[in-house]
C-alpha cells in the first residue's frame, strides 16, 4: 500500500489501541509504529530525528481542536505536515471482567479529556456523581484498568482497546453525537507529501499567520480578503494565544489549495506586504 520501499518509523500517541494508533495503522500498516506517552513526546521524537514521522490528533468534530498539538507546532517545533487522516470515533464504556457485575459500585471513570467530553451527556445522565479522571489517552485508561482488576474503575475507549486489554464493553456507543470524527496530522522534519492509495483529489495547505505588531483596525478583514478575492477556499481558521500577553494571537489557517499554486504564491506575498508573518506547514493530501 505504501509507496516508500522502507518501513518508516512512526511515533504515535499510545499505548497500543489508542485512536491515534488506529489512524496510524490505516496509513502505515502495523510495523514501525512506536508508542509515546504524550503528544509532546511524539512531536519531540520526530523533531529530534528519532523517528521519520509522528502522528498526533489535531481536531475532533465534537470537541474542536487539540490545543496541545497546535501550540507545540507553533511554539516548540519546526515541523511540516505531510498528510492528514480522519477516522470515525466510537466511544464505549469499558470495564475489567471482574467489575462487570458491580457496575453500580464504580468509583471513577477514566479517559482522555476529549473522550470524557464527547460522552458528557451520557455520563451526566448515568454516572452523575462518579468522578471523571483524565488520562493521557483512551488506551492508557483501558490499559490501567486491565492491570488493576480489583479497582472499581471504568474506562472510555474503543473496541480495539477492549480486545487488546481483555476488557468488557459495558455499554456501546456512548458518545453524545452520532457524527464523531477526529482528524490526525502526520508530521516530519521535511516538507513532503505522503502519497498513498485513497488520498483526496486536491491538496490542503496549512498556514500560520501572525498579524503585524502595531494594532491596526480591520487587519484580520484584510487578511481574509487576500484569500477571498483569489477564491482560495478556507476550511478552517482558528486563533491561539501567542503566550506573550492578553490580546496577542496567531492564526492557523487551512486552505484547500496547494502551496505552489500561483494564487497561493500571490496570497503569501500579499500577506507579507500587509506586514503579516506567514509560515507554511506544508501542502499535503487528506485521507
Ligand atoms: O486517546 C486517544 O485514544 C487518542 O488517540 C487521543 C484522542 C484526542 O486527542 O482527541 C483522539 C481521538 C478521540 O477524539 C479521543 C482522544
Amino acid at each position: 500500500m505504501q509507496s516508500e520501499k522502507f518501513t518508516p518509523t512512526v511515533a504515535y500517541l499510545g499505548p497500543e489501541a489508542s485512536f491515534t494508533h488506529v489512524a496510524a495503522t490505516k496509513l502505515f500498516g502495523t510495523s514501525g509504529l512506536i508508542p509515546q506517552p504524550t503528544i509532546p513526546d511524539c512531536i519531540e521524537a520526530v523533531a529530534k530525528g528519532h523517528v521519520a514521522y509522528a502522528i498526533v490528533p489535531m481536531e475532533n468534530a465534537l470537541e474542536g481542536s487539540v490545543p496541545m498539538t497546535i501550540d507545540y507546532l507553533f511554539h516548540e517545533s519546526d515541523l511540516y505536515i505531510n498528510a492528514e487522516i480522519s477516522i470515525p470515533i466510537e466511544q464505549h464504556l469499558l470495564v475489567n471482567p471482574q467489575q462487570m457485575s458491580k457496575l453500580e459500585e464504580i468509583e471513577s471513570i477514566n479517559s482522555h479529556p476529549h473522550a470524557l467530553a464527547q460522552c458528557h451527556k451520557y455520563l451526566k445522565y448515568h454516572y452523575r456523581r462518579v468522578p471523571l479522571i483524565q488520562t493521557t489517552s483512551t488506551a492508557a485508561a483501558a490499559k490501567y484498568i486491565s492491570e488493576h482488576p480489583e479497582a472499581k474503575i471504568a474506562a472510555i475507549g474503543n473496541r480495539l482497546a477492549a480486545e487488546r486489554y481483555g476488557l468488557h464493553i459495558a455499554e456501546e456507543n456512548i458518545h453524545d453525537f452520532h457524527f464523531n470524527h477526529t482528524r490526525f496530522i502526520i508530521l516530519s522534519l521535511r516538507q513532503g507529501i505522503l502519497e498513498q492509495e485513497g488520498h483526496s483529489e486536491k491538496r490542503k495547505t496549512t498556514l500560520i499567520v501572525k498579524l503585524p505588531e502595531d494594532d491596526q483596525s480591520g487587519v484580520l478583514y484584510q487578511v481574509l480578503s487576500v484569500f477571498a478575492w483569489r477564491k482560495l477556499n478556507l476550511s478552517k481558521i482558528e486563533s491561539r494565544p501567542m503566550k506573550t500577553g492578553l490580546g496577542n494571537y496567531f492564526f492557523i489557517i487551512d486552505v484547500l489549495e496547494s502551496d505552489e499554486h500561483p494564487m497561493m504564491l500571490g496570497a503569501k506575498e500579499e500577506l507579507a506586504a500587509l506586514n503579516c508573518s506567514v509560515r507554511s506547514l506544508g501542502s499535503y493530501f487528506t485521507y
